[in-house]
């Protein structure tokens, strides 16, 4: 099920300009989806085929199973925790299993593009927001493990082997969101790949007691089918699915950081203060992104009062923190003008202001691009110098950054059609 075909709209439209780095990319897909997805008329495909036809698969609903006497359902366990379980100890009982055919159907193992297998090395290499994902998924990982192990006492299962149970339920799980934590596992629907461009229509009918998908794409006969995974970006693709997009449309960059710990020489510990309560008070304080296309409105807003040129009240040294509220270090005209932009009523503060905003993007998109280049760098060094083992989450770590510096060059445009 590898997804090697590229858009041939997408294709032309890239070769007319950006031919180099369009074939750069291409070879970079090849290499991101080597190895992905199965031969499906190997001997498991047609164990598996003849195993849900005796199922009456699809017709079937698909539902959990007992084990060691006890239904899953009587255990205080999340369905996440339930499936990723049931997956491992299935896996365990082997030959025996009442799913070995489908078993046989599933990852062998994850470790060479799912980023919570990544070692120390290579998460030295990836972006610090996907670092910050990784220690999320983790954690959420770590927790299950202990919920679940609390309930096998004669049943043992290794870490591994849950692991491995809770990255297919990850990655291969049906959201039924018409009910709450209903998740699924449908054999047959998760072995369709993810496409941006495919439309479909997803719902479980009642009245047959089906989950129905229906295509508004249409196939030819031999030609690939697949599904949308959802507007999900790259960092969140990788983390649960463990792979990328290319251009893909959802991705962002992060500017929280930057805007955090960026110093204005005016802009004492009083005024700083002052402002972050605007921000907080107005709902504006943190995730200022940039994507492709634009900058986000939050980050716009956020700078604007950052940047606000008219400071006053500067010499009032007050270390009383309530101070900020008597006499605001900004002047009240200037707040109001900045509050009617938050809701549309009026577009700029001002023209000064303005510049000043673009002139810090655009400062900033220099800095990170040459950063991230440096991170490029490091990862074909590492690739020179380590094993092939991590191929795969190579080229996807290098991916991101690639995606992120090309977010970085449209918003420098950006910024400079706005400058001149
Ligand atoms: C729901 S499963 C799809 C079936 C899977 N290809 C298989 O053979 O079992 C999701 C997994 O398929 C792969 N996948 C899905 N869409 C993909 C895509 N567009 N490019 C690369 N891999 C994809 C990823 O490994 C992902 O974790």
């Amino acid at each position: 099920m590898d997804n090697k075909e590229i858009n041939p709209e997408k294709k032309n439209k890239c070769r007319k300009g950006r031919t180099y780095r369009y074939r750069k990319r291409e070879k970079l897909q090849n290499l991101c989806f080597k190895k992905r997805g199965k031969v499906i008329q190997d001997d498991n495909w047609k164990s598996f085929r003849k195993w849900s036809k005796h199922q009456g698969l699809p017709k079937t609903k698909f539902t959990l199973a007992e084990f060691g006497g006890i239904t899953f359902q009587s255990l205080k366990l999340t369905s996440h925790q339930l499936l990723a379980l049931y997956l491992a100890l299935e896996y365990q009982k082997g030959i025996n299993s009442q799913i070995y055919s489908y078993i046989q159907m599933l990852p062998k193992d994850f470790d060479d593009y799912m980023p919570i297998y990544f070692d120390y090395k290579l998460l030295e290499l990836v972006p610090d927001h996907m670092k910050e994902l990784i220690d999320s998924q983790k954690i959420k990982f770590e927790k299950d493990l202990i919920k679940v192990s609390g309930f096998l006492k004669s049943n043992k299962i290794t870490r591994e082997r849950f692991l491995w149970g809770w990255m297919c339920e990850n990655s291969k799980s049906w959201l039924n969101s018409d009910i709450r934590e209903n998740i699924a596992i449908a054999p047959m629907l998760d072995f369709l790949n993810h496409s941006f461009d495919a439309k479909i229509k997803g719902e479980f009918n009642k009245s047959n007691q089906c989950y129905e998908i229906t295509t508004f794409t249409p196939y030819k006969k031999g030609q690939q089918v697949f599904i949308n995974y959802g507007p999900h970006d790259n960092y969140l693709i990788l983390l649960d699915y463990g792979f990328t997009i290319l251009n893909n449309l959802y991705n962002y960059i992060s500017l929280d950081n930057e805007f955090f710990k960026f110093k204005i020489p005016t802009e004492d510990e009083r005024i700083w203060k002052f402002k972050s309560k605007l921000l907080m008070e107005n709902g504006f304080y943190g995730d200022y992104t940039l994507n492709k296309s634009q900058i986000s409105f939050r980050l716009l807003s956020a700078l604007r009062l950052r940047l606000l040129p008219e400071i006053v009240n500067m010499n009032d040294n007050s270390n009383n923190d309530n101070s900020i509220f008597l006499s605001p270090p900004i002047s009240q005209s200037l707040i109001t003008n900045w509050k009617l932009t938050l809701n549309g009523e009026r577009e700029i503060i001002n023209n000064e202001n303005e510049v000043e905003i673009y002139r810090w993007i655009y400062n900033i998109c220099m800095e990170l691009k040459n950063q991230y280049e440096m991170k490029l760098k490091n990862i074909d060094n590492f690739k020179k110098f380590e094993s092939k083992k991590s191929s795969n989450g190579l080229t996807n770590i290098k991916l991101l950054w690639i995606e992120s510096i090309d977010i970085l060059n449209s918003v420098k445009e950006l910024c400079n059609e706005f400058l001149h």
